[in-house]
């Protein structure tokens, strides 16, 4: 029973610098994975340094979704989110959810498997059974401090053993800062040796232009019901700080005339009502003001255009 960090197989590939430059960065997706309530938000934000998660009830919304970024010395980790894994109804883990889940874990470098420290019902089980084979899976035992019998655990940790060949087990507590650190060592070997795929300060600049893009998004599908296709999307083109002020304009992408007048409702109304409720949630989540502008543009079939999925960051 080791629970700390090991050299995982398949880390050195690429290692030492071929082209003579130094074997520098490290950049890789991290999922995190578990069952309802074994605090994978209070993790998340505590592994990114600032709350960042956002919730959606359709799962198409976070298709692409990265819930955060932290960069740490010479390691980049991107977090990605799951769809499936946050709702509170199993029942909605059906076949389309898994599969989405299980095309978001193909392109992950490592997952964290969260569970609570010493417990392992039905539902994480269902969780488990999604993780690919082919993938490091890091079981984060959370909540440890709330295990009173201590000495339970050891047998806890032996049993999970069995249930797959965990690649780290790591009993912590996600509302300890020093343990939530300590875990990102141990996920630091897990990421490929690859240049970074966001600026150092990728938290405070393009991850709110991100951000604000996913939140408008997130309002768009919930306030449209499931009228609207999930191929509209999102396309900031403005990002300005003014001190505690920031002005946003943005572009809702849609492929059909029906599709905008879906969006903007009878005389504007739901537009507005998009606008306005993207902006209150942008101005808790940056604590700033807001100024935001919406538009809606028709780009007929943008969505099978591969010159159009790549100037919109969907590559
Ligand atoms: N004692 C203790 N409680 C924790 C810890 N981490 C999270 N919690 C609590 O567990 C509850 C669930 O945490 P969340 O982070 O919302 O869990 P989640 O897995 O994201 O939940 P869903 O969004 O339902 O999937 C909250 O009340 C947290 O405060 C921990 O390390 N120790």
């Amino acid at each position: 029973m080791n629970d700390t960090a090991a050299t995982p197989e398949g880390a050195s590939e690429g290692e030492g610098g071929e082209h003579g430059e130094p074997s520098g960065q490290r950049c890789g997706l991290v999922a995190i994975v578990g069952r309802p309530n074994v605090g994978k938000s209070t993790l998340m934000n505590a592994l990114v340094g600032q709350k960042v998660s956002i919730t959606s009830k359709k799962a198409q919304t976070t298709r692409h979704r990265i819930t955060g970024i932290r960069t740490l010395e010479e390691a980049q980790f991107v977090f990605v989110d799951t769809p499936g894994f946050q709702t509170r109804h199993s029942t909605a883990l059906n076949r389309t959810l898994n599969r989405t889940v299980q095309g978001v874990l193909a392109d992950v470098d490592v997952v964290l498997f969260v569970v609570e420290a010493g417990r392992f019902g039905l539902d994480d089980a269902k969780v488990l059974a999604l993780l690919p084979e082919n993938k490091p899976v890091l079981l984060v035992a959370n909540k440890l401090d709330a295990v009173t019998r201590r000495a339970e655990m050891m047998p806890w940790l032996k049993s999970m053993q069995e249930r797959r060949n965990f690649a780290e087990f790591v009993p912590m507590s996600a509302q300890k800062m020093p343990e939530v650190e300590r875990l990102l060592g141990i996920v630091r070997p897990y990421l490929p040796e690859q240049p970074w795929f966001y600026e150092e300060d990728a938290l405070t600049d393009r991850t709110d232009r991100f951000l604000a893009a996913e939140l408008i998004r997130e309002k768009l599908f919930r306030l449209t019901g499931d009228e609207l296709p999930y191929t509209s999307t999102v396309v900031i083109d403005k990002f300005e700080e003014e001190g505690h002020l920031r002005r946003i304009a943005a572009t809702i992408i849609v492929e059909r005339d029906a599709h905008k007048g879906m969006i903007i409702g009878d005389g504007g109304e739901r537009l507005k009502r998009i606008g306005s409720e993207a902006r209150q949630e942008l101005e808790r989540l940056m604590d700033c003001k807001v100024f935001l502008e919406l538009w809606v543009k028709v780009r007929s079939g943008w969505a099978d255009s591969e010159e159009h999925l790549r100037s919109y960051g969907y590559e």
